[in-house]
Parts: structure tokens; C-alpha cells; sequence
């Protein structure tokens, strides 16, 4: 028997972006058919250089760098189109843009109906 559902596959997007490009981000994610997020403040580190500071002459280091963390499950919108669109509305182009990742997901759960799979997400 076929269904159509079976073809779906649900996969995880993760991004993480600078916290002040979230609401072009969230802009982005509404056009393209993907609104749901989780959102999460987030201390990273990547290619991005270290800050240097000094406080009270003394000199210090912050290689941590605050970023949003957006995670985006989708299944009916393929998750290379939602991650371009995040792209497209995080870039500056200056170190520290962030990165976006896309990873499969095994199974979900809507709690409130119990449905499983696609339909669920
Ligand atoms: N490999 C990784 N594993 C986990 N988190 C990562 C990884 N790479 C980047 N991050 C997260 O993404 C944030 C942004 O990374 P950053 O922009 O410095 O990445 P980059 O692509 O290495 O740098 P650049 O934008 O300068 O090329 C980091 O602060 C960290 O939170």
C-alpha cells in the first residue's frame, strides 16, 4: 500500500546566528512555510576571533561569543530550502555569521493528539 506520508522524512535545521539577525530570520523561516521554532540564547565559539578586553589593567580574553540558537523541524518544507533561507536572511558576511546544520530525525510526537511521524511535526 502506498502513502503518501511515507515519503516524508523529518529532519532537524539548526542555526546559529547573531542574535541581532533573529527577526529577519524569523521573517525568512514565515515566508518560505517554516514558522515553528524553538529559540535559545546561546555562548559559542567558532572561527570568529577572540574579543580582547582589560578590566582593572587587567587584560582579558572572551572567546565565547553570545549567539541565538533557532531549531526548526520540518517535514512538508524540504530542509535545504529552510536552511537557505536562513542563510540568506543571517548573512553580513563578516566573521561570526554562524552556521546552519541540517541532521535526519529518527521519530516525533504530537503530545496533545499522539500522532507520530510528518503529520506530528
Ligand atoms: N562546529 C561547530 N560545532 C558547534 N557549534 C558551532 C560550530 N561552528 C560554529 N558553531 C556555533 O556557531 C557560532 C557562530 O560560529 P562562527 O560564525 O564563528 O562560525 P564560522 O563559520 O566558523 O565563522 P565565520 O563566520 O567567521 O566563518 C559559534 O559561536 C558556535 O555557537
Amino acid at each position: 500500500m502506498s502513502d503518501e506520508s511515507d515519503d516524508r522524512e523529518v529532519k532537524l535545521v539548526t542555526a546559529f546566528i547573531r542574535p541581532d539577525k533573529l527577526g529577519e530570520v524569523k521573517t525568512g523561516l514565515v515566508d518560505v512555510g517554516a514558522p515553528s521554532i524553538t529559540v535559545t540564547n546561546v555562548s559559542g565559539r567558532g572561527s570568529q576571533p577572540a574579543k580582547k578586553g582589560q578590566w582593572r589593567g587587567e587584560e582579558y580574553t572572551v572567546d565565547l561569543h553570545s549567539k541565538v540558537k533557532v531549531e526548526c523541524y520540518v517535514a512538508d518544507v524540504p530542509a535545504e530550502e529552510v536552511a537557505e533561507a536562513i542563510v540568506e536572511a543571517a548573512k553580513t558576511g563578516d566573521p561570526g555569521d554562524g552556521k546552519v546544520f541540517i541532521t535526519p530525525v529518527e521519530e516525533a510526537y504530537q503530545i496533545r493528539t499522539g500522532t507520530t511521524g510528518p503529520d506530528a511535526v
